[in-house]
């Protein structure tokens, strides 16, 4: 990457979606909480959870090709291809009667990203990122036991290479309104959850408690 000028940063409202919908990516390394904290802001700020990951995962049990290319992505800690992904998350986001969305492990690289940008036509109000030191992710990855293919040391390996080098950088172009220590308690980390969230700006599509 040279510059943040390299990403797509215009907004582009003409879709009636789009101008509706409010997003909000979650990013951060393998198993820094992401889909344990997920659940928490649905149950206080309403939004809807999309795990991406997981997205993925069901249309590897649909039996079509593209769900065998993703169960090899997938197991080589790979990202899967902009298009493939975003279609799924497109689609997911389509059939929610909810137009506020936490997108959780997504956009993993910067052409994640701009395919986002260009088909959803939708920019996030903000990024929260769960930054964790890499050896309280391997510990976590390692006693996981949630049966993922990908919960082995070898992928494991591969899948903290690709965060640092492809996730990294789309993280770090966007402001450190939504970092968070993710290396605490699982309370600790929802409090200052809680803080970001609260403090969406009243006007904003996402500010809404319930
Ligand atoms: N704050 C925390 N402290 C200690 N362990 C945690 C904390 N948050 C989550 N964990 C544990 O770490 C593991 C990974 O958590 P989780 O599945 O939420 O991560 P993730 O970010 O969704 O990972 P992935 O990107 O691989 O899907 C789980 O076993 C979970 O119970
Ligand atoms: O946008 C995405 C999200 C995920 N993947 C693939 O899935 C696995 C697991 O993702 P988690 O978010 O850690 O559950 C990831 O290693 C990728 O192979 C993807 O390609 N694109
Ligand atoms: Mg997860």
């Amino acid at each position: 990457m040279e510059s943040p000028g390299e990403f797509p940063t215009q907004k582009d409202t003409s879709k009636n979606f789009s101008n509706e919908a409010s997003v909000v990516f979650v990013l951060g390394g393998p198993a820094s909480g992401k889909g344990t904290q997920c659940p928490k802001i649905v149950e206080h700020f309403g939004f809807t959870h999309l795990c991406v990951g997981e997205l993925l995962e069901e249309e590897t049990k649909s039996g079509s090709e593209n769900g065998k290319m993703i169960r090899n992505f997938k197991l080589e800690g790979k990202i899967v291809p902009s298009e493939v992904t975003v279609g799924i998350l497109q689609q997911a986001m389509q059939q929610s009667e909810n137009k506020k969305f936490i997108i959780d492990g997504f956009p993993r690289n910067e052409e994640n990203l701009a395919t986002f940008e260009k088909t959803v036509k939708v920019e996030p109000e903000f990024v929260l990122f769960f930054d964790c030191p890499e050896e309280e992710l391997k510990r976590r990855l390692l006693n996981r036991n949630q049966g993922r293919a990908d919960d082995n040391p070898v992928t494991i390996e591969k899948r903290l290479k690709v965060f640092k080098e492809s996730t990294l950088p789309v993280i770090n172009y966007y402001s450190s309104k939504g970092k968070i220590n993710a290396q605490r308690s699982v309370e600790q980390v929802f409090e200052d959850i809680r803080n970001v969230f609260s403090k969406l700006n009243p006007g904003s599509k996402g500010a809404s408690t319930i």
